[in-house]
């Protein structure tokens, strides 16, 4: 269906090929998985195939794609929209409507498609996707995973052959993910849909993919294969398939269930043993305090009587549906929403509390830092070195120190590139670094592994866990249970506005079947959440235990 002949692509000023040579063909009727480290070329890959590369991005093409036996370089994108649907990384860029409902039928309507169907198909994709009850809503005024539903749902509705889907579940909570994996999965086996499909989140993806289409490095040849063969070798894997390595597991199991038939050995391994104690936040002060604080968007109360403090040293994960409000707390901290009631206070650079939609801007961000849903909202130099040498300046850091954390987090993100022109895991950690180089005594950081493949992850909790050590309060709004797993001392669950859990991390997440991260679901009821934390006790003399 889908079909690469020697595809290469080099962008502008570029020295090497960001992408290829890809010589494949993707079967129709299967779900292939796009896998690989960050800015190894997953999305370049994929605009090749919806025609976005080079026909958006510049660059140079080579070789040859077709998708249903159409060239992508002779149609533009507009052009090939009946038989491709296309959900880029970053939705908010491609709504041509308003409102929800708009947005799901103008696919539709650009192919003339009768009414009563759009009416019906446009039913069918709220339900489907949970946006029921957001229609008649601006796409604007929608969180960041509504915003990722209507873009799924948008593609949806005209039924194309082909879909292709960058990080769709990137901003979705895990049950909406399993949601959406579900619909695709059965568009695949009841219609014959193919999907190219690329995620990070492979504990997501990884066992509804039919095939998996590993890119292993710059310049490294394409693998495609079955799933588990591909797994075995590759760089990027989920925590089940880390966990079957470690314990030698053959054939490697790509789900939970598979991991627990076989787990019974390791079980015995383990049994003695407990998790080692991570060191929890020391006494002090609060660094962030909010009490019974509401917060409204128009008519609509967005936060409800929440209740939170974070003391130095201790990191928080934030965790909830989509739409719960964890983007509304964290913007209220640094005085982006004022409260519509009860109280917030940030400790400033002296200790003094400051209120934060009332501080000077300057002394507030000495004392907070918001890594926000989407990083070009921090990001305004023309080059990754401008940025850094900036955030040097403003932070009064050494000269070179923000462009060492760039590095440190993920090697290879080119100084000259433009922000705009990096991939996405590239662009984040160029704004984590931003932040980080500033180090205000609270960090918030708003979703912060968009992008990020697992050894990037590592690196950024090696960051996060040192600066927790130093005294710094970190708070971390996420869908990320493995993140929260291995990171948070404590664990803050929102619904509607309203806090409805707050205890340590493995109790919450223990505690509830969408949030438990997979060694946890393959080891229960023993008390293990990360594949680190097995390791470290297996490592360990067996007495010391
Ligand atoms: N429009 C562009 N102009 C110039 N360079 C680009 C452009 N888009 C991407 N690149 C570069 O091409 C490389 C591959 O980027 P791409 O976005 O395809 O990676 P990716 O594997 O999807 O990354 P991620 O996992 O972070 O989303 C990166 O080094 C990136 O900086
Ligand atoms: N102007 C507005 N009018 C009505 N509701 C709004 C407005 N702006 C935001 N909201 C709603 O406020 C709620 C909280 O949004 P917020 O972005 O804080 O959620 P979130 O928990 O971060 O979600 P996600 O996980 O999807 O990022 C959402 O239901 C959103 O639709």
């Amino acid at each position: 269906m889908i079909r690469f002949s020697q595809v290469s692509v080099t962008y502008a000023d570029a020295a090497a090929p960001a992408l290829g040579p890809v010589d494949l063909t993707v079967p129709e009727g299967e779900l292939c998985l796009v896998v690989g480290p960050s800015g190894v070329g997953k999305s370049t890959l994929l605009g090749t195939v919806s025609g976005l590369v080079p026909h958006f991005t510049g660059g140079t093409l080579r070789g040859r794609v077709t998708v249903d036996g159409r060239d992508t370089r002779e149609h533009r994108p507009r052009n090939l929209a009946d038989v491709v649907g296309t959900v880029g990384q970053d939705p908010l860029a491609h709504f041509v409507t308003d409102t929800v409902e708009d947005e799901l039928a103008y696919g539709m309507e650009s192919l003339g498609l009768p009414p009563a169907t759009m009416r019906r198909r446009v039913e069918e994709t709220l339900d489907l996707l949970g946006l029921a009850a957001l229609r008649d809503r601006p796409i604007a005024t929608l969180s960041g995973g509504q915003q990722q539903r209507v873009a799924i749902g948008s593609v949806l509705t005209p039924h194309p052959r082909v879909l292709v889907l960058d990080e769709p579940t990137s901003a979705l909570d895990p049950a909406a993910a399993e949601e959406v994996l579900a619909v695709l999965t059965r568009l695949v086996h009841d219609l014959g849909t193919t999907v190219l499909m690329a995620e990070h989140r492979l504990e997501r993806v990884v066992q509804y993919a039919d095939r998996v289409l590993l890119l292993p490095g710059p310049g490294a040849a394409p693998v495609l294969g079955d799933p588990a063969t591909v797994m075995a070798r590759s760089p990027v894997h989920p925590p089940v398939v880390a966990l079957g390595r470690l314990a030698g597991w053959n054939p490697l199991p790509l789900t939970v269930r598979d991991a627990r038939r076989r787990a019974a050995p390791l079980r015995r391994r383990l049994a003695a043993r407990r998790p080692i104690p991570v060191a929890g936040p020391g006494p002090g002060a609060p660094l962030l305090t909010a009490r019974r604080l509401a917060v409204r968007r128009e008519r609509t109360e967005v936060l409800r009587g929440v209740d939170l403090t974070v003391r130095p040293g201790e990191t928080v994960a934030l965790m909830g549906r989509n739409g719960a409000g964890k983007s509304t707390l964290l913007r209220t901290f640094v005085g982006m929403h004022a409260p519509a009631g009860g109280e917030v206070a940030v400790a400033g650079p002296d200790g003094a509390a400051l209120v934060p939609h009332r501080a000077r801007p300057g002394a507030l961000l000495r004392g907070v830092g918001l890594v926000p849903q989407d990083p070009r909202d921090l990001l305004f130099a023309e080059t990754v070195a401008a940025e850094c040498a900036a955030a040097d300046g403003d932070a009064g850091a050494s000269p070179g120190t923000c462009r060492a954390l760039v590095t440190r987090l993920l090697p290879e993100v080119p100084d000259e590139a433009h922000p705009r022109d990096l991939s996405e895991g590239q662009r984040l950690v160029l704004a984590l670094a931003v932040i980080l180089t500033a180090a205000p005594p609270v960090l918030l950081l708003d979703e912060p592994t968009r992008g990020l493949d697992y050894a990037a992850k590592a690196r950024l909790i090696g960051v996060l866990r040192e600066l927790a050590a130093a005294g710094h309060g970190v708070v971390l709004a996420t869908h990320d249970v493995e993140l929260a797993a291995e990171l948070a001392h404590r664990t803050v669950v929102l619904a509607e506005g309203e806090v409805v859990a707050d205890g340590p991390t493995a109790e919450v997440l223990v505690a509830s079947p969408s949030f438990a991260p997979q060694v946890t679901k393959v080891l229960a009821p023993d008390p293990w959440l990360t594949v680190p934390q097995v390791r470290a006790a297996l490592d360990d003399v067996p007495d010391a235990a």
